[in-house]
């Protein structure tokens, strides 16, 4: 099969990142689809395979749209439409043809759009051209003297080539948000290693199936997508005595948190990441309030992304479901470390002092 490959933004940069940006993409489409072969032209790149891909390039990042076309000889283009056409016209009432063109010639796009709008009326008489609103689209691109035929555009994921913008550490729960943040960064150019904190006794053994689930998920767009398992419960339940005694058991949170900050900033530093996502939504919970958020970022010295933080639960939601992880990231693994009234407005000097003791 012959595919016809659109990407975006690429062609806004220089000509020696673009160069840089198309060499990934063409290495990310190997990766996920596997053994094919590569031509390129100018904004477009020609994928040439022995099976049906569509669902793996929905799962490449850089990728706006894509066909899957025929290929003809200038000279053959009429005939060759007409035989196209056999089998997805008959259906249908109203139909258009698109022609692009790149090269020289001595007729315009327009002048093949009418010749083809033709002969196919002549050949399905039952059809009427529509040019708003057709059932139907045959799309034709001419490139010197070659021509692409095909009637479908598949929106692809859109973003940028993954790895393009270096490479993040994620605080990866398998929870609703944090896989949406994680993919919404890695569509966004950047390679992610994210890490789950078991904290089991806290929590049931549900939750590993549920990030291992949500991970294999995110796997179909990144081959080398795989989590780092750190054991957190013993912390928790340390953490927790000490909270106890000093009566401030609603800081569980915010010393799980900045701890879950220094393991995943020492991560990074090992893996060469330049920055932490996590899957923080304003207000969402109690411990996400903004007083909350500035005593846990400065757990660590590096950056955190929170590419949700503005989102609404219904919107991250909708893309949890568009990208495939909702119906394993709704699998139940509550935390019962949670107390009954987490704290909205932590503060700093206290926590400072505890984590100085608990040192
Ligand atoms: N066990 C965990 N392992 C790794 N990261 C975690 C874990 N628990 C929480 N996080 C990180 O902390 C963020 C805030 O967690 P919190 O539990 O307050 O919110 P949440 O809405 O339940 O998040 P999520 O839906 O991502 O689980 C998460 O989005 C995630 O990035």
């Amino acid at each position: 099969m012959l595919y016809l490959i659109r990407y975006s933004e690429i062609f806004l940069k220089s000509e020696q990142v673009r160069r840089r940006w198309i060499n990934k993409l063409i290495r990310n489409i190997r990766r996920i689809v596997g053994d094919c072969k590569f031509r390129l032209e100018r904004g477009r790149i020609w994928l040439i395979t022995d099976r049906n891909v569509d669902d793996k390039l929905k799962k490449v990042f850089g990728i706006v749209s894509f066909s899957p076309c025929e290929h003809c000889k200038l000279d053959e283009l009429e005939d060759f439409v007409l035989k196209f056409c056999k089998g997805k016209l008959e259906s249908v009432r109203t139909f258009a043809v698109r022609v692009k063109r790149v090269g020289e010639h001595d007729f315009t796009s327009q002048d093949v759009e009418r010749r083809l709008g033709a002969l196919i009326l002549k050949n399905f008489p039952h059809l009427k051209v529509d040019l708003e609103n057709p059932e139907k689209t045959i799309y034709v691109e001419i490139r010197n003297e070659d021509c692409y035929v095909f009637d479908e555009i598949i929106k692809g994921v859109g973003g940028i080539p993954l790895g393009v913008e270096g490479k993040l550490v994620s605080l990866f729960s398998g929870g609703i948000d944090s896989p949406v943040a994680t993919w919404l960064m890695m569509k966004r150019g950047c390679e992610v290693v994210p890490i789950y904190f078991d904290i089991r006794p806290f929590t049931s053994e549900r939750a590993i199936e549920r990030v291992e689930k949500v991970a294999k998920v995110l796997k179909e767009y990144d081959p080398d997508f795989d989590v780092i398992v750190k054991e957190h419960g013993n912390f928790l339940m340390k953490v927790k005595d000490i909270l106890k005694e000093k009566r401030l058991e609603s800081y569980t949170c915010i010393f799980c948190k900045r701890r879950m900050l220094k393991v995943a900033e020492e991560v990074a530093k090992d893996v060469g990441a330049k920055g932490i996502v996590t899957g923080d939504s304003l207000g969402q919970v109690a411990s996400q309030t903004l007083d909350n958020l500035l005593v846990i970022s400065q757990a660590c010295s590096i950056p955190i992304y929170r590419p949700l933080i503005g989102f609404d639960k219904i919107e991250i939601e909708e893309i949890a479901r568009k990208i495939g992880t909702f119906e394993y990231s709704t699998i139940p693994a509550d935390c019962l470390a949670v107390p009954k009234r987490p704290t909205t407005k932590a503060d700093l000097e206290k926590v400072l002092k505890i984590e100085e003791e608990f040192e």
